[in-house]
């Protein structure tokens, strides 16, 4: 339904000695040589490390970020040769969702015009209208009817990704690519939303990409899981098979180890810069191979990909 192919998005940034530093060229590369399908009806996870590229991906599947190499592909049509008609038709039917929900709330406007706000702009609908599928989408999400007078500011973390979830299906979307948007929330929030998003899944015919640092919570809910490390792809895979991960770095954000950095140790490195694996300089059953050739994701078995000269 929505494609990656071979996607990379590369950014050049000039003016900053630190990445000079770090990428000679003055080029960061966010993503690099991607690709990956949301199925229609799938719940697709997204995990890996802060800097691993997910939101760069997640923006250039969204049409946000254009790439540097390869396609992203909506049911078959490349995003980059469609006409503006068709293009406002692909931002409508794919949204994303983001983090940080406070950043995408007008703070000047209250719960109530924040959720006509894309009934005026998708839809032609009078007052009357838009007004009974405020009601009806606040109902759908628990939004109680005390809170339509409310600025952003004025509601809790949890009630505010709850509304930006409510201003997302107000447009009658076919993908929402939700970037982190349990974070920040506290256990049983996050349960709470989350169960929410599921059940809406069935009733509005959804399919989703949850992007996470959170492997265990992403492979409780999703249908496979995609692992990204330094803009790269490691392993792909069913999330009911999690217990045979191959990739190293798979394993240890499952055994929960990976977000614990060493002192010292740069994120923002990614693989193509150097030779070799991305991952090697970390992983624990590295060989001398893993610092030469750039292993390929490969099928492992059936529906399991993985990058690893291991596998
Ligand atoms: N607009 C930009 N200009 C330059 N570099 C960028 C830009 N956006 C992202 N990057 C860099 O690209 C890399 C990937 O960033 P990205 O935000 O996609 O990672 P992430 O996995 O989503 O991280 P997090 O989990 O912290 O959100 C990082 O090194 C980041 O600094």
């Amino acid at each position: 339904m929505l494609k990656a192919e071979n996607l990379s998005v590369h950014f050049v940034v000039r003016h900053n000695p630190l990445v000079r530093l770090k990428h000679p060229d003055h080029t960061i590369r966010a993503v690099s040589d991607v690709s990956i399908e949301l199925k229609n009806g799938e719940i697709l996870g997204l995990v890996g490390e802060s800097g691993s590229g997910k939101t760069t991906l997640a923006r250039a599947l969204a049409g946000l970020v254009r790439p540097s190499g390869g396609q992203v592909l909506y049911r078959g049509s490349d995003l980059q040769k469609m006409d503006a008609p068709e293009f406002k038709k692909y931002r409508r039917e794919v949204q994303l969702i983001l983090q940080d929900s406070d950043s995408t709330l007008d703070p000047r406007m209250r719960l109530v015009e924040l959720l006509e706000e894309p009934l005026k702009i998708n839809r032609h609908l009078d007052k009357a209208e838009r007004q009974d599928l405020v009601s009806a989408i606040m109902e759908k999400t628990f939004i109680p009817p005390s809170l339509a007078g409310r600025y952003p500011t004025e509601l809790s973390g949890g009630q505010r990704q709850r509304v930006s979830l409510a201003r997302t299906l107000l447009v009658r979307p076919k993908i929402i690519i939700a970037d982190e948007p349990l974070s920040g929330l506290d256990t049983i929030l996050r349960y709470q939303l989350l169960k929410l998003m599921l059940e809406l899944k069935e009733e509005y015919g959804l399919s989703y990409l949850l992007i996470s640092h959170d492997l265990q919570m992403i492979s409780s809910v999703c249908n496979r899981v995609a692992v990204m490390y330094r803009g790269k792809l490691v392993e792909v895979m069913e999330s009911g098979n999690m217990s045979s991960a191959v990739h190293p770095y798979t394993k240890m954000l499952l055994a929960g180890l990976a977000l614990e950095l060493e002192e010292g140790h740069d994120l923002h490195h990614h693989a193509e810069d150097g030779q070799g694996c991305g991952f090697a300089g970390r992983c624990p059953v590295h060989l001398p191979i893993c610092h030469q050739e750039t292993p390929s994701l490969k099928g492992v078995s059936e529906n399991h990909l993985c990058a690893c000269h291991l596998a």
